[in-house]
């Protein structure tokens, strides 16, 4: 368990009993978690569990019904998606839905945060407008998509890019607010096997640079090469918490995953 109560700030971030009803439906039922600073942590589960519902919640899309979101020790639990991004929390969606007509280039400025926090693609659209600042912001986005290797497509509409490519664009785009942690959504998701290793290793990369990773995935094989803990959720609650091989050994997660807990 990780059960640190009495340091609660060793965590970059932390859910506390967190609660998210829909209706009647309990989607959150009381989860905990705490990210450590450098690490990649899975977080598994069967459909539906509630772990998309926890990346809602850690990033702001959505308030708990009950429970704490906690960044280095701050509680962030009704603050803005905006200002968590300001804080350095990026996340990344399941399906990826990119600007379609506008180009590459462009969606990645979308993410480039002002250092007051705002967006400042407002000011990319108008002409004759291009500070000092947003040649920089063009010159890191271009840096992105060579990272990504995208660099060949950053003036066609992001409308042509595959499915996978549009992974590695939403990544970009996220990168462009330089992230102290990242949540990827099930980026192996929908992916081809080439691009799935080059997926990882530029997950590898971005943590060995320091960034902090959760990452959601159904991908068992990707999960036990890149995270040193995974957290396993059932029902909206944590079901254990260990090792990729312990866990996927542990007969309550095989139970899980067969539904026969359900
Ligand atoms: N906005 C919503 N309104 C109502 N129910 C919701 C909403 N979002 C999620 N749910 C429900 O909450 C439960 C948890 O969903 P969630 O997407 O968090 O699960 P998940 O573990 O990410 O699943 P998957 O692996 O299939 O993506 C599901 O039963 C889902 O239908």
């Amino acid at each position: 368990m990780t059960g640190t109560a009495a340091h609660p700030t060793d965590a970059l971030l932390a859910a506390k009993e967190v609660v998210m009803h829909f209706g009647g439906m309990r989607a959150v039922d009381g989860m905990s978690l705490e990210l450590r600073r450098g690490e990649i942590l899975g977080l598994i589960g069967p459909n539906g569990a509630g772990k998309t519902t926890m990346f809602n919640l850690i990033a702001g899309s959505l308030r708990p019904s009950a429970g704490q979101i906690l960044a280095g020790g701050a509680d962030i639990t009704r603050e803005a998606p905006e200002r968590r991004i300001g804080r350095g929390i990026g996340r990344t969606f399941q399906i990826p839905r990119p600007f379609a007509e506008m180009t590459v280039l462009e969606n990645v400025l979308t993410g480039a945060q002002h250092q007051t926090g705002e967006n400042m693609l407002a000011n990319f659209l108008q002409p004759g407008r291009v500070s000092r600042e947003e040649h920089a912001a063009v010159d890191k986005a271009q840096g992105l998509l060579d990272f990504l290797t995208l660099s060949h497509l950053a003036n066609e509409p992001a409308r042509v890019l595959s499915g996978g490519q549009r992974k590695l664009l939403e990544l970009a785009r996220v990168l462009m607010a330089d992230p102290k942690v990242i949540l990827l959504d099930e980026p192996a998701a929908g992916v081809n096997p080439a691009l799935l290793e080059f997926i990882i290793a530029r997950i590898l990369d971005l943590n060995a640079r320091g960034t902090t990773i959760l990452l959601i995935e159904h991908n068992m094989d990707m999960v036990a090469r890149l995270c040193g803990r995974i957290i396993v959720m059932a029902q909206g609650k944590l079901l254990r918490e260990g090792k990729p091989d312990e866990v996927a050994r542990d007969p309550a997660v095989i139970e899980a995953y067969l539904g026969v807990a359900a």
